[in-house]
């Protein structure tokens, strides 16, 4: 794979070190949480890179300076469950940003996302929209979810995810380029049963501590 320019893989010494926590299956559900969410706030850092700015005076207590405040609004979009994992990294930094909710779930024969709930905010055309999910293996979900909110009106949207598939990162990059896809590891591969190698096994199993 030749990943184009809208692709970031993110290293720091930090990711590295969590996310042999996460691929560990020794893990429990509570280290798993704490490097989950350690990652996910690095990647929501470089996620909101280059969003605008609006400028105001702000007086110190010495004199008047210029000072900034977020000139964009952020919708996060959780793709349930696993993408609720998420979501709090990127409230950390944008405590007002409105959260939507798509739920999907990965067939366990077909491999193909089935839709069970919606929930997105008015307004998305006016935002930056991060939609955010662990996992991007085959891609179907990313694109599935990436398709409905561009019929919804979004018209800048990212994708956050922890580890991303060869196969996810091409089909997103085909359907959408204008997509940005942010990541904290390209994997290898993904297996005859379409996780990703080596991956962490199933994400939203291991967050909520479900099998
Ligand atoms: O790229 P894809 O091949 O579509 O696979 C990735 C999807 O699979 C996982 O969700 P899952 O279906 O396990 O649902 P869950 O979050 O409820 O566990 C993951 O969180 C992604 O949403
Ligand atoms: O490896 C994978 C693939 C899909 N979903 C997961 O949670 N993990
Ligand atoms: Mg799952």
């Amino acid at each position: 794979m030749n990943p184009a320019a809208n692709f970031t893989e993110i290293k720091h010494p930090v990711i590295a070190r969590d996310l042999t926590i996460l691929r560990n299956k020794k893990t429990d559900t509570a280290n798993f949480r704490l490097a989950l969410s350690r990652i996910s706030t690095i990647l929501a850092y470089h996620a909101l890179n280059n969003i605008s700015l609006e400028s105001f005076e702000v007086e110190t207590p010495i004199q008047t300076t210029t000072g900034y405040k977020l000139g964009t609004n952020i919708v996060v979009i959780p793709i349930l469950r696993a993408g609720l994992g998420l979501v709090d990294a990127i409230t950390t930094f944008v405590p007002d940003a409105r959260v939507g909710h798509l739920g999907m779930y990965r067939d366990e024969v077909t491999k193909k996302p089935v839709d069970y709930y919606v929930n997105v905010p008015d307004g998305i055309e006016n935002a930056l929209v991060l939609v955010v999910d662990p996992m991007l293996a085959t891609g179907g979900s990313a694109c599935d979810a990436i398709s409905f909110l561009k019929s919804k009106g979004a018209r800048e949207i990212r994708f956050i995810c922890l580890i991303a598939a060869p196969e996810g990162v091409e089909a997103v990059q085909k359907q959408f380029p204008e997509v940005a896809v942010i990541t904290a590891a390209l994997d290898e591969r993904l297996n005859e049963n379409k996780f990703i190698v080596p991956g962490l096994g199933d994400a939203g199993d291991r967050i909520f501590g479900t099998t």
